[in-house]
C-alpha cells in the first residue's frame, strides 16, 4: 500500500557564503518522509544533518531546490503562512530541550495548543493526557529546572506530540542524556510511533536510535549516501 508522503525535498541546497568561502551544508538532497516512519538521518559532525532537519521544519530556507510538506510546495509562502504550517503540522524536539523556563511543565506542553486558539480546559486535558503518556503524571505544576534532563526531554516529547502534528523532527534528542535515560526516551518515542503512527525524523549520531529506526539515510558533506535498512514499519 502506498503510504502518504509527509515531507519531500527535491534537490535541496543550503549554501552559506562565509569569509572562508562557500559552505555547502546541504548540497542537492532529494528525499522523502512517509507517514509512520521512524527515520534516522545519520552522518559525521558537520555533515549537514541539522541543516536538513531545519529545512524540513521550515526553520530555515533553501538556497535552491524545493520542499513539499503534506503535498504542498512551501516555496513562496509568506512568513505568517510558514509559521502557521510549522505550528499546526510539525513538532520539534531539540538536543537542549528548549523548554520555556518561566512556564510550568503543563504550560510548556499547552503552548502550541494555546497559539492554535484551543480553549483552556481542552488544552489542559490534552496536556495531562500526553504527560501521562511520557510518564510524568504529577509533574504538571513543576518548572523545567526542577526536573532532571531526561524528564525535561520527556516534557519536550509531550509538547511535540500534544497537538498531533503530522511530523516530529528531533535533532540529536539523546545527546545530553546518560545511556539509561537515552534508552528510556527512545523506547518512549518508539512506542508513540508504533501505537499512534506518529512520524519521527531524527538527526543523530546515536547508534541506539539508528538501530531502532525503521529506515536510515546517511549524509556526508551535504550529500546523501546510500539508503540503508529497509522500511520495516
Ligand atoms: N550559519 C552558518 N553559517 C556558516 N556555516 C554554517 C552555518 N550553519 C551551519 N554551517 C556549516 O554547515 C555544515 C553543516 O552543519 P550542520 O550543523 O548541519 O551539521 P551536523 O551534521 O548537524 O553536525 P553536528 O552533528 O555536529 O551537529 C557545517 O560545516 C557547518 O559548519
Amino acid at each position: 500500500m502506498q503510504r502518504e508522503i509527509v515531507a519531500k525535498t527535491i534537490d535541496v541546497k543550503r549554501h552559506y557564503e562565509t569569509k572562508g568561502g562557500c559552505v555547502k551544508a546541504v548540497d542537492g538532497v532529494t528525499m522523502q518522509v512517509e507517514a509512520g516512519e521512524f527515520l534516522a538521518i545519520a552522518g559525521p559532525s558537520g555533515s549537514g544533518k541539522s541543516t536538513l532537519l531545519n529545512l524540513l521544519g521550515m526553520l530555515d530556507e533553501p538556497t535552491d531546490g524545493r520542499i513539499r510538506l503534506e503535498g504542498r510546495d512551501i516555496e513562496g509562502l509568506s512568513r505568517t503562512e510558514r509559521a502557521r504550517i510549522r505550528r499546526d503540522h510539525i513538532g520539534f524536539i531539540f538536543q537542549a530541550y528548549n523548554l520555556i523556563p518561566v512556564l510550568t511543565v503543563a504550560e510548556n506542553v499547552e503552548y502550541v495548543m494555546m497559539l492554535q486558539g484551543q480553549d483552556t480546559a481542552s488544552r489542559r486535558q490534552r496536556a495531562l493526557e500526553v504527560l501521562a503518556e511520557v510518564e510524568l503524571e504529577g509533574k504538571e505544576d513543576r518548572f523545567p529546572q526542577e526536573l532532571s534532563g531526561g524528564q525535561q526531554q520527556r516534557v519536550a516529547v509531550a509538547r511535540a506530540i500534544a497537538s498531533r502534528p503530522a511530523l516530529i523532527l528531533a535533532d540529536e534528542p539523546t545527546a545530553n542524556l546518560d545511556s539509561k535515560t537515552a534508552i528510556a526516551l527512545i523506547d518512549m518515542m518508539e512506542r508513540i510511533n508504533r501505537e499512534q503512527g506518529t512520524t519521527f525524523v531524527f538527526s543523530t549520531h546515536d547508534p541506539r536510535i539508528m538501530k531502532r529506526s525503521s529506515r536510515m539515510i546517511r549524509i556526508c558533506d551535504g550529500k546523501l549516501e546510500e539508503e540503508a535498512a529497509e522500511v520495516l514499519v
